[in-house]
């Protein structure tokens, strides 16, 4: 009967905050009995984890991916170079070590995390470290440690530290039985890769602590991620970086995908300044933890014609990887992401004409064109 009288009052908290607007529900975890867990049992609610005067003191993890460094870039940008530090367990090329602080961490080292949250006094961490989905079906143990135990150190260290966390999920969180096209935030979730499946429990986990314990957890579902400067980390999109670098080394490129594969991709800058905009929403803005963002969905075929556009001569051959073809036709063909522009006012720049603009002027190659024609 309490526990009945509970609910009731939870559900009647849901529908009069639903009827205001910006308005958030939180479950007082009380309600769900104490916890064996590393969380201590005073941790607070939902209080912000800095003075709003102050800039936030940031860890970046797993910073020296495809996403890290720009990630990096645009943080130190808006709050000061010093309060964003950047770590790996890989050592960094000298011009990120002398761009700002870069630091080791090993995001299975709890101890080690502990640490770096304390003395570097920790308020924001963007958690990028991973195996993306090609990678991960090479070795699933270690994809299951590093995806899944990884995250639960991260979890805690930031429940116990007050610490607002950000991870991004993907469009690998969906899986064959989702909606394809488009695909909404909430849907069925049955991914057939440790990828995915890593990433739906790093969703459930985080609106769980989130719950349970008043983590600011926020997420956003990236697409395929498209970057002029740094290279993929083993993903099953990863053709649609490649292609830009093959077309100006050489003007033709051979496609692990077949040319109708279609999948949502994001220039990287929309995606870096998606992720600091989520960060920086009022919380009574954000009416879920975790929100699918989308800008455009090409085929490789597609993608080609478009770079045929600046550079006439440029060939595309197919050599299917099955292992990628299996996953890309499981994915997504486009996110729903209305609920991100309602919410948080999400918009992207970039669609597919000035990606390929972009992208081939950072590789010299509409150049090289201009001063042909
Ligand atoms: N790049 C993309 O297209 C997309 C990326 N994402 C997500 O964004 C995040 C960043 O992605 P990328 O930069 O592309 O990944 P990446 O694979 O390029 O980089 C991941 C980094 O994690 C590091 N790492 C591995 N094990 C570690 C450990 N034990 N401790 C600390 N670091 C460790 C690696 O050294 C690597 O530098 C990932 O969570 C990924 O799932 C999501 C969707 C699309
Ligand atoms: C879309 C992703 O999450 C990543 N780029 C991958 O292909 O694994």
């Amino acid at each position: 009967m309490l526990f009945l009288g509970m609910l009731k009052q939870v559900v009647s908290r849901t529908a009069q905050s639903k009827a205001s607007s910006c308005r958030k529900l939180v479950l007082p975890w009380q309600f769900l009995g104490s916890s064996q867990h590393r969380v201590p049992a005073n941790v607070n609610f939902h209080s912000t984890s800095f003075s709003e005067a102050e800039p936030p003191r940031v860890l970046i993890t797993g910073g020296l991916g495809q996403l890290g460094v720009g990630l990096a870039n645009l943080l130190r940008k808006r709050f000061g170079k010093d309060n964003v530090i950047l770590s790996d367990i890989r050592k960094p090329p000298a011009h990120v070590f002398h761009s700002g602080p870069f630091i080791y961490a090993n995001i299975l080292d709890y101890k080690n995390l502990r640490e770096i949250v304390v003395n570097h006094r920790i308020s924001w961490l963007f958690h990028y470290s991973a195996l993306l989905s090609a990678v991960g079906e090479a070795n699933v143990p270690l994809a299951r440690d590093v995806n899944i135990t990884g995250l639960h150190n991260i979890l805690d260290v930031a429940a116990e530290y007050n610490v607002r966390l950000f991870v991004p999920s993907t469009i690998g969180a969906f899986g064959p039985t989702s909606p394809r096209n488009p695909t909404p935030d909430l849907c069925v979730q049955r991914p057939r890769t440790i990828y995915g499946v890593s990433k739906v429990h790093t969703e459930l986990m985080g609106e769980y602590y989130y719950y349970r314990y008043g983590l600011d957890f926020r997420c956003l579902r990236y697409p395929g991620i498209i970057s002029a400067d740094s290279q993929p980390g083993g993903g099953t999109t990863d053709y649609a970086v490649q292609i830009f670098h093959a077309a100006a080394k050489n003007g033709t490129f051979e496609c692990n995908l077949k040319a109708s594969t279609r999948l949502p991709m994001m220039y990287i800058s929309d995606c870096l300044r998606a992720t600091l905009e989520v960060m920086e929403a009022p919380a009574e803005c954000l009416s879920m933890r975790t929100y699918n963002i989308n800008a455009m969905s090409f085929t490789p075929e597609e993608l080609a014609l478009a770079l045929r556009k600046h550079a006439p001569d440029f060939q595309i051959t197919y050599c299917v990887d099955p292992l990628r073809q299996a996953i890309a036709e499981s994915w997504p063909m486009i996110l729903d992401d209305s609920n991100a522009r309602k919410d948080w006012g999400w918009k992207h720049d970039f669609d597919l004409p000035e990606l390929v603009a972009t992208m081939l002027s950072f590789h010299g190659v509409s150049t090289r064109v201009a001063q042909v024609n």
